[in-house]
C-alpha cells in the first residue's frame, strides 16, 4: 500500500475506489490488460498499484489536453452529419446576442448536458460552447484519453463499475473548471456523487423520443455504446432491438434525468418529418438558459462601460 499512502488525496481516493487487478494499461505499442496479465504473470500488488497510479495521473493530463485542443479549434467538427442549418441572418443575430447575454449572466458557471445515449449531448454541446464562448469537454473522450482505450473496451475488460468510477472522477475534476460546456455520458445521472459535481453548474436534459434515439444509434453503429449489447447495425431488426433496449434504459433513468435544471425537448415532430436542425436546437437551449437565469433572478450583468445586457 506504500504508493497509495504516498499519493496526493485525489489520487488516493481514486486508487482506493478502483477494484484491484482490474485495469487496462499500455505497454509500448501493444495494449495488454491487467486482468489477463495477473493471471499469466501473477503481478505483485505493488506493480499493480503503480499501474493504477499512472492511470490516475493521466486523468488531469487528459483534461488538460482536451482543454488545449478545444481552445485551438476554430471549426467545430461533428462526429456525424446532422442537419446543421445556418439560421436566417436576423435569427442568427438575435441568438448570438442572446448567447452573449446568457454567457455574461452565467458568470463562468459550467453547463452540463445530460440525456440518453444518442440524444445529441456531444453535437449540441460543441455548438453551445461556440455560442457561449465556452470550452467544451466530452466526459467519455476525457476518460478514453486517460485510459488509452475506448469506452466499449473499458466496459468489456474492466466492467461497468470501473467505468462509472472513472466517470465520477472526471466529473469531479471538471467541476473545478469554469466557462465549460460538459457533455456527460448517458449514465452519469445515476450516481448521487455526479450530481454533487453537476450542481455546481447548470444541467440541461436533452429529451429526444426513443424512436429517434434508436434510429440515430443504429445509423451510427453500436460499437461505441456497450449498453446496447453490440447489436449488428446491418441487421434489419437492429433498430427494433435498439428501441427495446433504449426503452428499458429510459424507464430506469427517466426520474434521474428529471433532476436536471432545464429540460429541452425535441419531441413534437411527426413521423417522417425532418429532425429539428442542430442550429435551432442550440437556439432553443440558449433560450431555455436565459429563461432559467431570469427565473432565478440573476441580475442583468453590467460590463465596465455600463452597458446592460438585456436578458
Ligand atoms: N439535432 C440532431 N438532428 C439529427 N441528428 C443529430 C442531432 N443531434 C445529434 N444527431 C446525431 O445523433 C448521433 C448521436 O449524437 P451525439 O451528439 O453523439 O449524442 P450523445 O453525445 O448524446 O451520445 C450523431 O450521429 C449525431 O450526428
Ligand atoms: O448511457 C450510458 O450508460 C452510456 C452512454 C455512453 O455515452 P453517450 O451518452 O455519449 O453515448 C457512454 O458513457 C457509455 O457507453 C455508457
Amino acid at each position: 500500500m506504500a504508493l497509495v499512502a504516498q499519493a496526493p488525496a485525489f489520487q488516493r481516493s481514486f486508487l482506493e475506489a478502483l477494484p484491484a487487478a482490474n485495469w487496462s494499461h499500455q505497454t509500448g505499442t501493444t495494449r495488454t490488460h491487467c486482468w489477463h496479465n495477473c493471471q499469466r504473470q501473477k503481478e505483485s500488488g505493488q506493480q499493480l498499484e503503480l499501474r493504477l497510479l499512472q492511470s490516475a495521473q493521466r486523468l488531469p493530463a487528459a483534461c488538460a489536453r482536451f482543454k488545449r485542443r478545444e481552445s485551438r479549434k476554430k471549426d467545430v467538427q461533428c462526429s456525424a452529419t446532422p442537419r446543421r442549418d445556418s439560421l436566417e441572418p436576423e435569427s442568427e443575430r438575435r441568438v448570438q446576442e442572446k448567447a452573449v447575454g446568457v454567457a455574461k449572466a452565467l458568470g463562468g458557471v459550467n453547463v452540463y448536458l445530460v440525456g440518453m445515449m444518442g440524444s445529441g449531448k456531444s453535437t449540441i454541446g460543441k455548438l453551445l460552447a461556440e455560442r457561449l464562448q465556452y470550452r467544451f469537454f466530452d466526459c467519455d473522450e476525457v476518460i478514453e484519453g486517460a485510459v488509452g482505450a475506448p469506452v466499449s473496451q473499458i466496459f468489456k475488460e474492466n466492467g461497468e463499475d470501473t467505468f462509472r468510477k472513472l466517470e465520477t472522477e472526471v466529473l469531479s475534476q471538471l467541476a473545478r473548471e469554469t466557462r465549460s460546456v460538459i457533455s456527460t455520458g448517458g449514465g452519469a445521472v445515476l450516481r448521487k456523487e455526479n450530481w454533487s459535481s453537476m450542481h455546481y453548474g447548470i444541467s440541461i436534459f436533452l429529451q429526444v423520443p426513443i424512436q429517434t434515439l434508436a434510429k440515430r444509434v443504429t445509423k451510427n453503429g453500436h460499437a461505441s455504446r456497450p449498453l446496447l449489447n453490440g447489436g449488428d447495425a446491418t441487421d434489419e431488426s437492429a433498430e427494433t432491438k435498439a428501441f427495446t433496449r433504449l426503452s428499458t434504459i429510459w424507464k430506469d433513468r427517466k426520474a434521474f434525468y428529471e433532476n436536471a435544471d432545464v429540460t429541452v425537448s425535441i419531441a413534437g415532430y411527426e413521423e417522417g418529418e425532418e429532425e429539428m436542425s442542430t442550429a435551432s436546437l442550440v437556439e432553443k437551449v440558449v433560450h431555455e438558459l436565459e429563461t432559467l437565469l431570469k427565473e432565478r433572478g440573476v441580475k442583468k450583468p453590467q460590463d465596465s462601460t455600463g452597458w446592460v445586457t438585456e436578458l
